[in-house]
């Protein structure tokens, strides 16, 4: 057995997801101005990333060639530091953890995309979270050619966004197979929609669940 993770659990634990381009970016600066506007202490992280240690691993596996089942090892390492480092302690304390991708985001993409074997991830996962899970995912979801046509015209590409569309169709139904496992926790917003009626969606889920 892996040492513990805190126990206790009284702050909010949002996790955002989506395919390369979805729209999370242009949306999580207002979002976690909306949670602090209603009392919220927010921390906003991001994974892979989000201490020292997993920054540099991200750096790694944006750029660097490597297997899938080191991919894995290293997102689950850099998350391992995270959670003892970051997201417990914020937890424990009450704050409102607002994270740019989880654990969601290594089942879709090197479980969907890369094909790893979902059982073993299911296992790191156990390992590393000792049943820590968001208890509120966003998944931003639209289809691989749009999120590609957004991406096109936004920036350079690193080793995921180089992927092409048939990668993402798969990392697209990985993220759904986890949302359909997952029902409550997931709230599917329509990314494919204008900036201003994806915020809107986003307000709605908040808004119905009283945050
Ligand atoms: N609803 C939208 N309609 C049209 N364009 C959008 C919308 N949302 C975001 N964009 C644009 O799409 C591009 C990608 O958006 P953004 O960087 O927010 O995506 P992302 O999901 O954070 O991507 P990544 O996960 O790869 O960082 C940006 O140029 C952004 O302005
Ligand atoms: C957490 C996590 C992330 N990835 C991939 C997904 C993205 O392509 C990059 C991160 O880039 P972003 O600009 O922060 O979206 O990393 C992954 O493959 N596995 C993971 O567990």
């Amino acid at each position: 057995m892996s040492s513990p993770l805190s126990s206790k659990n009284i702050g909010r634990f949002i996790s955002i997801e989506g395919i390369d381009g979805a729209g999370k970016s242009t949306h999580i600066a207002s979002l976690s101005a909306r949670l602090q506007q209603r009392g919220a202490d927010v921390v906003n992280t991001r994974e892979p990333g989000g201490t020292p240690l997993a920054e540099t691993l991200r750096g790694l596996l944006l750029h660097s060639g490597m297997d899938e089942l080191t991919e894995a090892l290293l997102v689950f390492a850099g998350r391992r530091d995270h959670l003892r480092q970051v997201i417990e302690p914020a937890l424990s304390s009450g704050k409102t953890v607002l994270c740019d991708r989880f654990t969601d985001a290594t089942f879709a993409y090197q479980g969907g995309g890369r094909g790893m074997e979902l059982s073993v991830l299911a296992a790191l996962e156990q390992w590393v979270q000792q049943g820590r899970q968001p208890d509120l995912t966003l998944w931003f979801d639209l289809p691989a050619e749009l999120a590609a046509q957004r991406r096109a015209a936004a920036r350079e590409a690193d080793r995921f966004e180089q992927q092409d569309l048939e990668f993402f169709n798969k990392v697209r139904a990985g993220y759904a197979a986890r949302a359909a496992a997952a029902p409550t926790r997931f709230a599917r917003i329509d990314a494919s929609l204008s900036v201003e009626a994806v915020s809107a969606q986003i307000e709605a889920v908040l808004e119905a669940r009283g945050w």
